[in-house]
């Protein structure tokens, strides 16, 4: 079993009411001690990694205005840029993975690349990069663009950009960096890129030597037919959201043979889902622990969210009435997955809302710590998945319940590791318990 905690260096994370948590450190996303508890905290858990979802802009879908969202505090009302926090928290953990978003519309390949070599250097090989192509308006408004790129586009310059960056990380041999007094490195095995294509010219190349692990873990989250073909050909890690085991198994099943379809072996892709988990000392204290957060959760403020992550401005749409099947040009997955749990619940759009700002349909598991361990375990024995993504109900303690109580029972069953076997995060990824 795999673990990543998810994280967003701002006021939500899947659920957008973490920040009126009785238990979250309100504002504490803006000092570096709030991250370094949550680091030290995963690391005594030995979670593969943590981390950091991002998004280019403030809310501006909802009402076609960023007033809302910031009103109200949706989930991407602040966000602190991920990568400077990891390279403070480098320095205060030793093991753990070391992951931050960022997209390949608004970002060049020749500045990433060097970012993620930085992290990868200085964190001894623990960098992974969440592999992301943007998908509302506010993000291209920030970046010069009259409208978003069409959905498909975005990946196909994601491939070119992946392609770029590739060469880039593997444009110095491991071993020509000599730092010797008569030559500080065979020039002769650090070779120029020339790449030219559709949407990127890059000479190089890299002025970062070869780093630990050569290049960063590749993480990715799409899921519509062109994110799995994108994530089927690049990603070493694939986060999803599925509400239940026969669409955990589907996703996984189809996502593992398109890795083949690519020439990989389906080991070499980590599928782990989201889940919320609401860890008591009883199964009534837990129920408590999920009904107190979930009650926080405003449903206008799962419908900016929803605004945001679909490009479409929900604010028109009655309340009453069920959730339309409109065009979205954003997370095409997550919008047919909230229509199909709409039609089977019945909600309507402000039901709809406030499940949304509950935890953007990542599914709730509330429990002992060994009622959670059972859910996880069958999950991993039914195919459903090779890991998780947990994800907090309030910060900067809520891992903590989880790393207490939750780790050391998977231990003890053997499903979960007592120790890091090795320093990089790809070895941890490649160790099974
Ligand atoms: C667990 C998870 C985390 C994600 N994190 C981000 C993120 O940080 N930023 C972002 O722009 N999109 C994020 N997404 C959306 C996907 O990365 C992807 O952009 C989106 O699913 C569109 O792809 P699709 O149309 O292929 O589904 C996330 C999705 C999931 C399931």
């Amino acid at each position: 079993m795999h673990l990543a905690a998810f994280l967003i260096a701002g006021n939500a994370a899947h659920s957008q009411a973490l920040w009126r948590h009785p238990q979250s450190r309100r504002g504490g996303f803006l000092e570096l001690d709030y991250y370094l508890h949550i680091a030290r905290t995963l690391e005594r858990g030995k979670f593969d990694l943590l981390f950091f979802a991002d998004r280019l802009a403030v809310s501006t879908r909802y009402g076609d205005s960023h007033l809302h969202g910031l009103y109200i505090g949706d989930q991407d009302a602040t966000r602190l840029d991920p990568l400077p926090i990891l390279g403070a928290l480098a320095a205060a953990t030793s093991h753990i993975g070391l992951g931050a978003t960022r997209s390949t519309t608004y970002s060049q390949p020749y500045s990433l690349a060097r970012e993620f070599a930085t992290l990868d250097h200085l964190s001894g090989g623990r960098a992974a990069w969440n592999v992301v192509t943007s998908v509302n308006q506010g993000e291209a408004d920030n970046f010069g663009l009259k409208e978003t790129l069409p959905h498909d586009v975005r990946y196909d310059r994601a491939d070119e950009f992946l392609e770029v960056t590739h060469k880039l990380w593997h444009s110095w041999q491991p071993d020509a960096l000599r730092l010797q007094q008569d030559r500080y490195a065979d020039a002769d095995k650090v070779a120029a890129i020339d790449h030219q294509g559709a949407h990127f010219s890059v000479r190089g190349p890299l002025n970062i030597p070869a780093s630990p692990q050569g290049h960063p873990v590749i993480i990715q989250a799409g899921s519509s037919d062109r994110g799995q073909d994108f994530a089927a050909r690049w990603a070493e890690v694939v986060f999803n959201i599925q509400p239940d085991l026969p669409r955990l198994q589907a996703f996984y099943r189809d996502l593992k043979n398109r890795a083949q379809q690519f020439g990989r072996r389906p080991q070499d892709i980590r599928i782990l889902s989201a889940v919320m988990p609401f860890v008591g000392q009883s199964r009534q204290h837990a129920r408590e622990l999920q009904e107190q957060a979930n009650a926080l959760a405003d449903p206008l403020v799962g419908l900016s969210t929803l605004s945001s992550h679909m490009n479409v401005d929900f604010s028109g749409f009655a309340l009453d009435a069920p959730l339309g099947d409109v065009q979205v040009s954003g997370i095409q997955g997550l919008f047919k997955l909230l229509r199909a749990i709409s039609a089977e619940r019945q909600l309507t759009l402000a039901d709809a809302g406030r499940l949304y700002a509950q935890g953007v349909l990542t599914p709730q598991i509330a429990g002992t710590a060994a009622d959670v361990a059972d859910w996880l375990q069958s999950i991993i024995v039914a195919n459903g998945a090779d890991g998780f993504v947990i994800s907090p109900s309030h910060l900067p303690y809520g891992f903590d319940d989880f790393v207490d109580q939750v780790i050391p029972e998977l231990q003890r069953r053997g499903a979960f590791r007592q120790d890091y076997a090795g320093r990089q995060l790809r070895q941890h990824l490649a160790a099974s318990p």
